[in-house]
């Protein structure tokens, strides 16, 4: 009975697969992705099932299509696979984890959050004349590819700035605002927008955008609505859609 032979690699490779699974299942979750990835699961159980009662016909009319089937995949997943390889570099930081300066100067003592109350201001400022904004919280990453989009301001974070900005006459209000490290870093900046089902229809672009970067960033993000004044809050790819000033200043400093 050499097939029940388990060695304790093998539980690990089994392990590291499930998760593998798990993640990719996480991160196409709600995207048309998801049904090519159960399709794909079913055809790779029949094509084992297939091989392992040595059915030889079928096995290698299975094997021409999984040979080709490769490229095809990558051609088809071209974007999650994208997404996938940004989400391990920007979400686990793993040029940030393993820098000189990150292993020498031991774990970080966090980043004090200055940010809070302006930003709180500014989203009930904006919501009660209903000003439409996005702002992007980072993180770990710095979200370079995405300050590039827009305009450089590296400024001192502050309400009166935020709402100038947003403001409907104001040639950067178009787009997101990003901050990182206690500063305003930059504004107009265009956001991968998400294909994610679990949206509500109503929700339009900025609401996409704000999810996008949160699905593909260790980002959070705040929109205030141009059609409703309602202030969501996007974290991980979820939506805490209406919330108020108060859970706005909860969920910031949960952060
Ligand atoms: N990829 C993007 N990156 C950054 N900002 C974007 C992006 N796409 C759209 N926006 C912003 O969203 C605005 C359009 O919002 P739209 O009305 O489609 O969204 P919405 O989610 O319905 O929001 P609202 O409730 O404010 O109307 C654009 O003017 C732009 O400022």
């Amino acid at each position: 009975m050499t097939f029940l032979d388990i060695r304790f690699i093998d539980l690990i490779d089994i392990t590291l697969v499930a998760y593998l699974m798990y993640r990719l299942y996480r991160l196409i979750r709600g995207t048309v992705a998801q049904s090519i990835f159960f399709g794909l699961f079913a055809f790779i159980a029949l094509w084992l099932f297939i091989k392992s009662m040595n059915m030889e016909l079928s096995a290698t009319i299975l094997d021409n299509i999984v040979n080709v089937g490769v490229i095809a995949l990558i051609v088809v997943f071209q974007q999650e696979i994208r997404r996938f390889f940004i989400l391990l570099g920007t979400k686990y930081n793993i040029a940030n984890r393993f820098s000189f300066e990150n292993i020498f100067s031991g774990p970080s003592t966090g980043v004090m959050n200055f940010y809070h109350k302006p930003i709180v201001r500014t989203c009930q400022n904006l919501a009660k004349t209903k000003t439409g904004a996005i702002i992007v919280i980072s993180k770990k990453s710095e979200l370079l590819d995405y300050v590039q989009t827009g305009e450089l301001i590296n400024g001192v974070i502050s309400s009166r700035l935020l709402e100038n900005i947003f403001y409907k006459n104001s040639p950067l209000h178009d787009g997101a605002v990003i901050v990182a490290q206690n500063k305003i870093k930059a504004a107009g900046c265009i956001l991968p927008v998400s294909q994610s089902f679990d949206l509500p229809k109503k929700l339009g672009l900025r609401h996409r955008a704000a999810l996008g970067i949160t699905e593909a960033t260790d980002a959070s993000a705040i929109v205030v609505s141009e059609e409703t004044g309602k202030i969501s809050y996007f974290q991980a790819g979820e939506i805490n859609h209406g919330v108020t000033p108060d859970e706005l200043e909860e969920l910031l400093q949960k952060e």
